[in-house]
């Protein structure tokens, strides 16, 4: 059965996954009456994410806050399924992918508080879903692993809550853990931060230990939203998900005004108009309400029919009324693309409709069709990251069946001609070395920041690392100053990021024995020494296996592949030479033995002449295939060689 919405998946999901509960305590629980919001005034609300290095326990903890404020029942302490992780692959991996909002009742001096929880994702791959989510907030937490202490991303994710003006509760999570260095590590957030150690409220999110605490916090520190229920309505879209039935739900923010089931809205962005067919508030389920009001966060269906209509970072408001919209954001930009076909070429109308239904619940994936002389009709896709790559590939697979292969990620590429310039992200397009020489002024690939934190004791591994994957422009500081704990370092660098995109992340960890943290963002594009290199069979080049290589690393590359491709290519009637080339030069060469097919197994005894006359016989045979110049390379041979 194909499905659409996320929240249709959850369904279809369930049986694998443990059932969730709600609580019946809660004021909201399934009503069918929509819930009355209007005496929720934005004093009494609270808009807060939470933010924090990958694994650090943000799903964990916003579990432990939707049982401490009744939303859902208690769970089983040890139990690892989180909630908010509704995605299949979410929780097999134990990632986060898409943001998920919740929102809570907490009762405080016998007033009922609304809590809205934006959960967001780890990994640096979606950045973008993280800074999205704060944009609906007042306040985060950012949670520090007590036993790891400071990451690359708790870094990044704190600088981009700073610039948003997010009033920032600090919290030390796994105290349980053995490992764990509460007191050193409050100095650590000292040092790096400047926070003070007195804010920060040490928890366990695995056993509950201290979450009343955070709770507290969140009502007591974080300043509730402000706006106007008189005011023209300005709402602010800041997520959206795909129903089958309904088509796209909006996620918003009201800054000003009150909206209602059957109001007309309009788009700053896109100039369309709506009527508001269904309004509630996710529980984390949806929970119908008679209204939105100032400072409050829910769904509302609109008749959008495409995903692109409901545009992130809109702002709507009633036709008719002029307000100023408010600042968006920077719309999610591919960094990795790949290309996508079916092993059975004949599959390739469900697999386009598959990726394009998948597509409607996540906004960043870019599509493309393409096609190849060897793999036929395919897609081709822009991620944000490999890992986005992969969770999408699995998704597919998952929740659409597709049976696919996926060619090797490659970075956007600028070409500088004498007269325009072009972006070019599938090798096959990516110019030869004539058209190099003659057209051609510059080829400019896209760089990173990246940051590395890392014990002292790694730092070697870790610039050799950054050596050899073509770093440039290497700066190092000592973290953790004066605070007893074991000194670590800061590394920054620009990396190309098609280096990043192979192996690097693998790398890191193993050669820092999983202690180094990573993280990176965009650092625009420099010239650098690239060409195609193309891989021959037989003397022909096959499309599909073409890649975009920096001139240094042609030679381990062409010899690294050439490798890989005589053991996955089963063998022919004849010898098939198999070449990487960059241009005329030929990098590396394996050769495919023959397959030698006994044609003299049925000749018994006889005569010696005749065996010698069916096997030259053969020799001809096999010279009439090579001639027509046809390796039969079976679409599983590609995926062997796609695999890592
Ligand atoms: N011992 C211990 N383990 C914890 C605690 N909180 C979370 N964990 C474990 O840490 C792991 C990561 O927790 P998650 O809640 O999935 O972390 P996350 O930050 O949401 O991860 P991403 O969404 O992928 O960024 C899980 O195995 C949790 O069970 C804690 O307080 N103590």
């Amino acid at each position: 059965m194909l499905v659409q919405c996320t929240r249709l998946c959850l369904q279809v999901l369930r049986p694998t996954a443990r059932s969730v509960t709600f609580s019946t305590s809660s004021r909201w629980s399934a009503a069918a009456k929509p819930v009355s919001m209007e005496d929720y005034t934005c004093d009494l609300i609270r808009n807060f994410s939470i933010i924090a290095h990958i694994d650090h326990g943000k799903s964990t903890l916003a579990d432990r806050l939707l049982e401490l404020t009744g939303t859902i029942k208690k769970k089983e302490v040890g139990k690892n399924e989180q909630v908010l992780d509704k995605l299949k692959v979410e929780r097999e991996r134990g990632i986060t992918v898409k943001a998920q909002t919740a929102s809570m009742i907490h009762t405080v001096d016998g007033r009922q508080h609304i809590l809205n929880l934006i959960d967001t994702p780890g990994h640096v791959d979606f950045a973008w879903e993280v800074s999205r989510s704060m944009a609906a907030c007042q306040g985060a937490l950012l949670l520090v692993d007590a036993s790891q202490g400071v990451q690359a991303q708790t870094i990044s994710v704190f600088h981009i809550a700073r610039e948003r003006g997010l009033k920032i509760i600090p919290v030390l999570n796994k105290i349980d853990l053995p490992a764990a260095q509460p007191e050193l590590l409050a100095a650590q957030m000292e040092s790096t931060f400047g926070i003070d150690p007195a804010e920060i409220i040490s928890i366990s999110a695995k056993t509950g230990k201290g979450v009343d605490a955070v709770l507290k916090a969140i009502v007591e520190r974080i300043p509730p939203p402000s706006g106007k229920t008189t005011g023209p309505l300005k709402a602010f879209l800041f997520d959206s998900l795909y129903d089958r039935y309904r088509g796209v739900i909006s996620l918003i923010a009201i800054q000003d005004g009150v909206l209602k089931k059957g109001d007309r809205i309009a788009s700053c962005h896109t100039r369309k108009k709506y009527e508001v067919t269904d309004i509630g508030i996710m529980h984390p389920e949806e929970i119908p309400v008679n209204g939105l009001y100032p400072g409050q966060v829910g769904f509302i269906a609109c008749n959008m029919k495409e995903s692109s209509e409901a545009h992130i970072g809109d702002t709507l408001h009633r036709p008719g009324t002029t307000v100023e919209p408010m600042p968006g954001f920077k719309p999610a930009k591919a960094m990795v693309y790949a290309g996508i076909f079916p092993v059975d070429t004949s599959d390739f109308p469900k697999l386009e409709e598959s990726i394009k239904r998948l597509a409607l619940t996540d906004r960043s994936v870019t599509i493309q069709r393409e096609s190849s002389t060897a793999l036929g009709q395919g897609c081709r896709l822009g991620f944000l990251g490999t890992l986005h790559m992969d969770v999408f590939r699995q998704r597919l697979e998952d929740e659409y069946d597709a049976n696919i292969i996926i060619t090797a990620p490659t970075v956007p590429y600028k070409i500088v001609y004498k007269d325009r310039e072009v972006y070019v992200s599938n090798p096959t397009e990516f110019p030869d070395a004539s058209e190099m020489a003659s057209k051609v002024i510059e080829v400019q690939e896209p760089v990173v920041k990246a940051s590395i934190i890392v014990p002292e004791d790694y730092f070697g591994d870790m610039m050799d690392l950054c050596y050899t994957h073509r770093a440039e422009e290497l700066e190092h500081r000592y973290l953790d100053a004066g605070t007893g704990t074991s000194a670590r370092i800061m590394l920054n660098c620009v990396v190309p990021l098609s280096e990043i995109v192979t192996d690097f992340f693998d790398q890191l960890k193993s050669r820092s024995s999983g202690f180094a943290s990573f993280d990176y963002e965009e650092g625009g594009y420099k010239a650098s020494d690239l060409a195609k290199m193309v891989f021959l069979l037989n003397g022909k080049p096959v499309d599909a296996l073409a890649l975009i290589v920096h001139r240094s690393h042609e030679d381990d590359i062409g010899r690294a592949w050439v490798k890989k491709l005589v053991k996955v290519i089963p063998r022919q009637m004849y010898e098939v030479p198999i070449q990487a080339a960059v241009g005329k030069k030929i990098i590396a060469r394996e050769t495919l033995s023959a397959y030698r097919a006994d044609v003299t197994a049925g000749l018994y005894g006889g005569h010696v002449e005749r065996k010698m006359k069916v096997l030259e016989r053969q020799k001809e045979g096999k010279a009439r295939m090579k001639r027509m110049g046809t390796v039969d390379l079976p679409q599983e041979a590609f995926f062997e060689i796609m695999k890592k």
